[in-house]
Order: structure tokens, then sequence, then C-alpha cells
């Protein structure tokens, strides 16, 4: 379509209501208008930012509905058609609005018409760099309020050349400060400060000689033409940053307009890595991509990607949404990981998008991991996907540590209670460790001090007033807390039931944990890292930096500490209580605990020094244990896949879930069972539909809750039936009131 003849443009809106509205484009703006532009529209009686998808030269709208573009964004380049291509292929798949998947897709900033004109002039700040010249206009730019950047200004200018280390610790510190600038809005004034932060021309310590199973990993994803999906396969601590870094930089060299993207899990994973990348590729302009950035500085970063000027995007989940006019390369770090699945609103998997978007671009997409998920797995064991494996660790004389399991009933027959939690062995590992100067990292998956209060007379528990959960013991904020809800209460005096004063906490959480530690360990440096420990912007980072360091001797933490970090100085693991995740109705418990237990196990000894890992447990016969033990993942996975073929389940079947919420539960099911009745007239015999339970955890929030699964061994099939079905939904009577949703491939049932 011609932008000149067109007189109609569609818009997406951010509305539940239809897919696309027709406008008019009045004659003030012929010519201009293109699709992927952002537009506002006036809807109803306001004004609304759009997103143009397509021109038109007639509508059905009448003449005397049919309503003309109020404006048009000049400031941002229209997106590209590659990426109104996966909007509109996320639509379709997770069955949602185009608009509803278009608009949130972009930056807060974006979608607000009033920030427009201002985008366009601060683009810049993006760079972040400091050269050692610019460090004096920085600091004579500062502003007095801002000591900690003045301090290491100087320190740049002070010294002439850095060590990577060094070099990576500085820019890390520096790149918060600088987004705490942005926010104060101090950067935007100074113009002079805004070409930041390069330590890294003082330091580039060059790449360690990769080890012939990296070379050859490097090779095949360098050498691939065309859309190529691989896993990267290496154990814990084989090097496989390297083998990305190596990659990048080939495909980067290759083309110089060329973007890489690359994942990971977790933003507390981003500042190390990009700070390892920023020191590797000293002049390439790099964007990073998280919920955690101020809205400007994202809204920086994500037009620096869409610009083309950024060549490699950093980035959480949200960033496979991000437009990449040039992109030649994703990389998937921990693939398996569940985090990549959103939870709310469009409830897309970023891993299986990045497939998808190679597989438009004709690129390569390497998924990444020590553990893959089952679904990579099998399409790798099928050959759908190139395998490229890793076996030994990378590091001269690391190998993998030793796993062993500590048998809590046979603590429990030798009279040896455990102490909050720790059992005698454990202790006693955790004390030669403190002797011999190494780092103990404990793993513990539960914040708080403890799960739940109890009355020792009444049996009262400490219930959620609006969820089916126990309020979590805080101790140190004095607070009773709902981790559901985020209810909140003081902790109560004496028993609110039966008025016995003698109330006690039940269970351990990472605070209780950290209490018993210090009162075991007074000498020891102790850390916490959890939701709670973390809270405020940065104290992740530092309390990383501390480990990193060698500052801490005893690392306590939820699963932030498990993953991805690699722990140079960490020659024990413990694992304090595994068994709470043993028994799960969900089939993927053991696949997920499996998962948890190798990453964690995989932070110990990945520098040389010997690594052990200890494992509490009651159930040391499971499976997942047992496989861990060997360091066994191909045979617990190829075992998985074989009981999930035999009951039909996921890689070999699709599904999808409908959950719906209401003030009763009743409500709930009985929506769900006029959605069967619909599904049902619809459905031939390749897709399965059954029966609508309570979730788990029935209520929060003061809403009851319900599921429906539906099933098939043919994705087409299931995507069939959704796209009638959900339409069928929407005009059911019984969603009064009901909240519902639907999601596909949802990774917990
Ligand atoms: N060829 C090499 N020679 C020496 N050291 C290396 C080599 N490749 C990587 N390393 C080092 O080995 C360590 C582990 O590498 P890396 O963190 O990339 O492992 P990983 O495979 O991502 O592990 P995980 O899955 O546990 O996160 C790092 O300290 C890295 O610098
Ligand atoms: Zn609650």
């Amino acid at each position: 379509m011609n932008a000149a003849g067109a007189v109609i443009a569609r818009v997406a809106l951010d509305t539940p209501a239809g897919e696309l509205f027709d406008y008019s484009i009045p004659a003030s703006l012929a010519g201009t208008v293109q699709p992927g532009q952002l537009v506002t529209v006036p809807f109803g009686r306001r004004l609304v930012p759009g997103l143009v998808t397509a021109l038109a030269e007639s509508t059905d709208v009448p003449a005397d509905k049919l309503r003309d573009l109020a404006t048009v964004c000049d400031s941002i380049p229209p997106l590209d058609r590659a990426w109104l291509a996966l909007g509109r292929f996320a639509a379709r798949y997770y069955h949602r609005p185009l608009g509803e998947v278009l608009l949130p897709a972009l930056p807060p900033m974006l979608r607000d018409p009033a920030s427009w004109p201002r985008l366009a002039q601060r683009s810049h700040v993006l760079a972040y760099r400091l050269q050692e010249g610019a460090a004096a206009d920085l600091l004579a730019a500062l502003p007095p309020r801002a000591p900690g950047v003045r301090r290491l200004a100087e320190a740049l200018i002070a010294h002439g050349s850095l060590d990577e280390r060094a070099a990576v610790a500085l820019y890390a510190q520096a790149r918060t400060r600088l987004e705490a600038w942005c926010t104060a809005g101090w950067l935007v004034r100074e113009q002079r400060a805004a070409a930041l932060l390069d330590v890294r021309a003082a330091s580039a310590t060059p790449p360690p000689a990769l080890h012939a199973e990296q070379c050859a990993a490097v090779e095949a994803i360098t050498s691939a033409t065309g859309f190529a999906p691989m896993l990267l396969h290496g154990v814990t601590g084989s090097g496989k940053t390297e083998v990305y870094l190596h990659a990048m930089a080939e495909v980067l060299a290759r083309d110089p307009a060329a973007q890489v993207l690359m994942l990971v899990p977790e933003i507390n994973l981003t500042p190390q890595l990009e700070a390892r990348i920023a020191a590797r590729f000293p002049h390439m302009p790099l964007a990073t991509l998280h919920s955690g950035l101020a809205e400007q500085v994202r809204a920086m970063q994500w037009l620096a990607a869409h610009r083309g000027e950024a060549r490699i995007v950093l980035g959480t989940r949200l960033a496979i949404l991000a437009s990449l006019p040039n992109l030649a390369l994703i990389l998937v770090d921990e693939e398996h990981d569940t985090s990549y699945k959103q939870q709310e609103g469009l409830r897309y998997s970023a891993r299986d998008l990045a497939v998808w978007r190679a597989k438009q671009r004709g690129i390569p997409v390497v998924l990444g991991s020590a553990t893959p998920s089952l679904e990579t797995w099998w399409r790798a064991r099928q050959g759908a996907y190139c395998t490229l494996t890793l076996r030994e660790r990378a590091q001269a004389d690391a190998v993998l540590p030793r796993i062993g399991l500590i048998d809590l009933n046979l603590e429990r027959q030798r009279q040896r209670p455990l102490q909050d939690g720790l059992s005698v062995p454990l202790i006693e590992a955790m004390r030669q460790r403190l002797a011999r100067g190494e780092q103990t990292l404990l793993f513990l998956n539960r914040r708080g001090y403890a799960p739940v209060l109890s009355c020792a007379s009444c049996g009262w528990l400490s219930g959620c007033p609006r969820c089916s959960a126990y309020l979590v013991l805080h101790k140190p904020e004095r607070r009773l807390r709902c981790h559901h809800c985020g209810w909140e209460e003081r902790i109560p005096h004496h028993c609110p039931d039966c008025g016995n004063v003698d109330i006690a906490a039940l269970g351990h959480g990472t605070q209780r944990l950290e209490e018993r530690l210090v009162a075991l360990f007074p000498e020891a440096r102790i850390a916490r890292i959890d939701a709670d420990s973390t809270r405020r912007k940065g104290t992740a980072e530092a309390l990383f930096e501390e480990v990193h360091a060698g500052q801490v001797d005893i690392l306590i933490g939820t699963q932030m500490i498990a993953k991805g970090h690699d722990f140079q100085r960490v020659t024990l693991v413990g694992v304090v209580n595994p068994d709470q995740a043993m028994f799960s109705h969900d089939f993927r418990a053991a696949e997920h605990l499996f998962a948890a237990l190798m990453q964690v196990a995989g932070r110990a000894g990945r520098a040389g020094l010997p690594g052990e890992v200890l494992i509490q447990t009651r159930y040391g016969e499971a499976s997942a244990l047992q496989a861990l033990l060997r360091h066994d993942y191909d045979g617990f996975a190829d075992a998985q896949l074989a009981e999930r073929q035999q009951a039909g389940l996921p890689p070999f079947s699709y599904q999808a879930l409908l959950t719906a919420e209401h003030r009763e539960l009743a409500g709930a099911q009985a929506f769900l069972r006029a959605a069967r009745e619909e599904a049902l007239a619809l459905a031939g015999d390749t897709v399965h539909i059954l029966d609508p339970v309570p979730m788990s955890m029935v209520r929060i929030a003061n809403r009851e809750r319900a599921q429906m699964l539906v099933e098939s061994d043919s994705r087409m099939a299931l995507q069939h039936l959704l796209a009638a079905w959900m339409p069928a939904c929407d005009r059911l009577p019984q969603r009064q009131g009901v909240r519902w949703q639907l999601e596909i491939d949802p990774l917990r049932i």
C-alpha cells in the first residue's frame, strides 16, 4: 500500500474490546502515516495512544462514525514489519487481542504521548561509558549531592589502567548510580556528562583460550546458515558464557550492523554479565532491558535497540519483545528457567518466542543450560535442534562437585536433633570451610523467618484473612506477611483465639537460618540474599559483589543465589530443605526440583578447589536425588520423558489452562462448566477437555479460583479449538463477576 493513496489507518489500541480500529487520515497528515507508527486517536471521549498496523483505501466503518487520527509521533521511527509480525504471531498463538499485545510490549514511556517529543533527544544518554578523559568533565558536571560518583570519577582519573575485576566492579557501581541520576533528571540537564562510562577501554583483558568443546560449539553456531536452533548443553561451570561471547564477537565482527540479543532469566544476573560484556567489547554499544530500570532509562535503552544503535542487547524475558531491526543471533541462557514464562497479561514464553523470531529471521538461536527443559531436550533428542555439548568444567583443575545426602531419618535415630533446620554433619562441614577460609552457600527456598506462627495450646495458625495461605513471620520487621496478597499485620503478643501467650514460629525461613548461623559462628561473616534483603535498589548487586570479593564466609539465600552466578570461592553448598518440593501434584515438580538442585550444586568448586554439596533429606531414594548423585541429567531426563510419553503429557501433548476467579468458588466453577459445554460442542475427539477443579491455592485476595485443563496430541487441533472457543467464552452469561484467562503451554498446573 502506497502511503500517499491510503485514507484509512488500521490502529491497534490497548483495549480488550475488539481487534483493530479504523481511523481516517486527515489531509494534514496525508502521506506521513505508515504501518508501525505510534499515533494518538480519539477513543470515546479520550485521546489514546495507538499503533498503526496497516493502511487501507476503504473501511466498513460508516462515514458518520469514522473519526480522524489525531497526531502522528515523528520522533520515533516506525516499528518494522518483523516486529509487527512477532506481535501478530503472539496475539494469535496466545489468543489475545493484537492491541493488548503490541502496546504493552513497548516501554511505558513510549505509550505516553506526552513524552514522545522528549524521547527524540535523549537517546544518547544510553552510552553510559566513561572514558578516562571524560571523567574529568563528568567530575566538573557532577551535582554536589553525588559524593559516591565523585569518588568514582576521581578513582578513574587516578588509575592509569585497571585490571578486569576492578573495571567490572567499577562499571557495575557506576551504572547503578547513573540510573539513579537519570531518574533524578540530573543527566539530562548536563549534556556533557552524558557520554559516560567506559572504564573498559582501560582494561579489556584478553579472553581465555577456549577448550576443544567450546571451540566446536562456537564453530557450529557461527557457521550455521539460516534458521538454526541449537541446544548448548554444558555442565555447570563448563564455560557456556565464553561460548556466547565468542559467538557474539564473530557475528558482530562479520556484519557492522548486526545485533545480538542475549536473554538471562533473572534481573540480578544482568549487572555482572553486563559488566563482563562491556569489558570484552569496549566499543560495542550495549543496551540492557529489564523491569528494574527507571522508566526513562528503559525507554532510552529500548530506543537504542530499535534504532539499531545498540549492537548487543542484554535482558530478561521482556527483552524478547524488543524491536531489533538487524537481529542476527539470539542467545537464551538457562533456557530451562521458568521465569522465561510471563505470568500475567500476555502469558508468553520468551524462550519459545526466541525460537519463533529466529525462524522468522532465518538466524541461529542458542538455548543454553546444564539442565535443559524436557521440551527442549526432546526436540534435541529428535534432531530438530542441533546439540552442542560441554562435558567438562572449564577452569583448570575444576571438576564437578561431590554430592552427598544427609539422611535426616538417621540423624533422628542417632538423636542428633536439627538446629533450626541444620543437621550436625552440615554444621561440621561448614565449620571446616570456615577454618580453611572457604565459602559456604546455603540454599533454602523460603524467605522470612518462619512460614507460620502457631499457638501451642489451641492450635491456632496464622492464616491470611484474604487467602488460603499462612501469614509468614518476618522477625526483623516484626510483621506477619502474606506472600500472595501483600496483607500485613503486627505479630500478636498472644493467641488471637485463646489468649495464650505461648505462640511459636513453626518451620524455617532464611531469616531464621541466618539468626542461627550468627549464633553458631559468631566469627563468620554472614550474608543473606532474598527478596527481603534486596528490596532496595542496588543492594543485591552490592551483596553479590561482597561475595565475589571474598568478604562473605557464609551466604544464605533463596533461588536468587542458586543459578547463573560464577562464584569462585564457594567450596560447600548446603541444601537445607528440598523435601517441601517433593510432594507436588504437578507433573513437572520432579523436573523443576532436579534442575534447581543441579543448578545450586553447580555453584560449588568452580575454580579448582574441590567442591562438595550436601543435601539434607528424608527421601534419599527419590529418583531426582539419585540421579543428582550421579550428575546424570541425561538419564534423569530420558526416564522422565519415557514417563511423560506413557502418560501422554507434554512434550508429547499440548496444553492450555483456563482459569477463573470469582468472589465465590461456585461462581468460578459455574463459568468453567459453561465454558466446558461450549468446548465440548466445538471439539472433535482430538482435543480432551478435563473437568474444572479448584486450584490448589483456592483463595487469593478474597477471590476464589478454579481451573480447567484442555489438552491434545496435536498443537494445531488445540489452537483451532481455542480460536473458536475463546469468543464463545466471551459471550457466556456466567462470565458476570468472573475474571478469567487462558494460558497456553502452562508451566504450573
Ligand atoms: N576456556 C576457558 N579456560 C579457562 N577458564 C574458562 C574457560 N571458559 C570459561 N572459563 C571460566 O570458567 C568459569 C565458568 O564459566 P561460565 O560461568 O561461563 O560457566 P557456565 O557454563 O555458564 O556455568 P553455569 O551453567 O553453572 O552458569 C568462569 O569463571 C569462566 O571465566
Ligand atoms: Zn493473603
